[in-house]
């Protein structure tokens, strides 16, 4: 008997390459996504989230590079029904009621949910008769995820999807994102908010002008980041050569007291102690906003008073963050 194929990853990117003018909006992103993950891609503004995204649902081809979904181009895994988008730039449609928007989606997949289900899963049972184009901000991105699901999709693709949601709505999708995920389908969503990738999402991409600069849980992006906070007050101490004490990935000065970034902090601590200055010493866990800003501010556009050791992105690129021990 042949062996069994291994399905092919629900998402594959291999040197996807996107370039608008001078602007390299994907540069040589390669990626895989098994089925059933759940992946967030964390960025800031600019950082190229929309542009993968746009590339992988075959709204754009690759200047460069492969771009695959379930094995086969994008376009025939849409066409399939085997994938539901939410993006950012959709508009309302004009006079049509939400439970007809879902049914007429739902009505163009081989095998959709029914709209009661759409709608239930969305959260806006209750927003069944209601014009599209009279909704607020929120409901209309909970009309845009029940647009998404109706199809049932195997993989689900959200940009930004809590963008115009208040705390209690953005509980809610999450919530509803989650049973969908738990159904076994594949999930890829872009993100603004570290706390929700880490909270949502079982592998963090964080991208970077284009490119994947880390690639793995919020802990393993902490550590990969550098894993610890080390402060103490300077006490009229010269700042000088702190930052090459040993571990240290970059130095903050707040007033008088000094925040040391460290990938080493019982090495940090005893070269201070050495050094004499303990006073008011403090180790805390690095944050996840210490991990983002480490992995994406780059080098020349550093925050005031901090002072890079080293450009944390090349270290990364060096040590997959998935291969670290937690
Ligand atoms: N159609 C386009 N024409 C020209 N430049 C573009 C186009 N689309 C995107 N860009 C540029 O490509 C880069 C990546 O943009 P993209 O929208 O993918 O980022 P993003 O991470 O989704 O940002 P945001 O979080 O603000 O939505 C930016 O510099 C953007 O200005």
């Amino acid at each position: 008997m042949a062996p069994a194929t291994p399905a092919a990853p629900a998402v594959s990117l291999a040197g996807a390459t996107k370039v608008y003018g001078d602007v390299r909006a994907v540069d040589g992103v390669d990626l895989r996504i098994a089925r059933g993950e759940t992946v967030a891609l964390l960025g800031r503004n600019g950082a190229g989230k929309s542009t993968a995204i746009a590339l992988l649902l075959g709204l754009c081809p690759p200047d460069e590079g492969t771009v695959e979904l379930f094995g086969g181009p994008p376009e025939q895994a849409v066409r399939a029904g085997r994938v539901g988008a939410m993006l950012q730039d959709a508009r309302a449609v004009p006079r049509v009621t939400v439970g007809e928007l879902v049914a007429f989606v739902a009505g163009r997949y081989p095998a959709p949910m029914t709209v009661g289900q759409a709608l239930e899963l969305a959260g806006i049972a209750e927003l069944a008769r209601r014009r599209v184009d009279r909704l607020s901000g929120g409901q209309t991105q909970r009309v845009r995820f029940a647009v998404a699901l109706a199809g049932n999709p195997a993989l689900l693709v959200l940009d930004e999807p809590t963008a115009a949601l208040d705390v209690e709505a953005r509980r809610t999708f999450w919530e509803s994102m989650r049973t969908y995920a738990r159904r076994g389908s594949t999930v890829l969503f872009s993100t603004h908010y570290l706390e929700e990738a880490e909270a949502h999402a079982d592998r963090i991409l964080v991208v970077d002008r284009g490119r994947i600069v880390a690639d793995g849980t919020g802990d393993e992006l902490r550590r990969a980041a550098g894993g610890s906070r080390v402060s103490f007050d300077l006490a009229g101490r010269p700042v000088g050569d702190l930052a090459l004490l040993p571990g240290v990935r970059a130095l903050e000065i707040r007033g008088d007291r000094a925040l040391l970034r460290t990938e080493d902090s019982d090495a940090t601590v005893v070269a201070l102690a050495e050094l004499g200055a303990i006073r008011g010493l403090e180790v805390a866990p690095a944050s996840l906003d210490d991990a983002f800003l480490a992995l994406t501010t780059p080098a020349a556009k550093t925050a005031p008073g901090e002072t890079p050791v080293e450009t944390p992105v090349e270290t990364l690129a060096k040590t997959p963050a998935k291969k670290e021990t937690v």
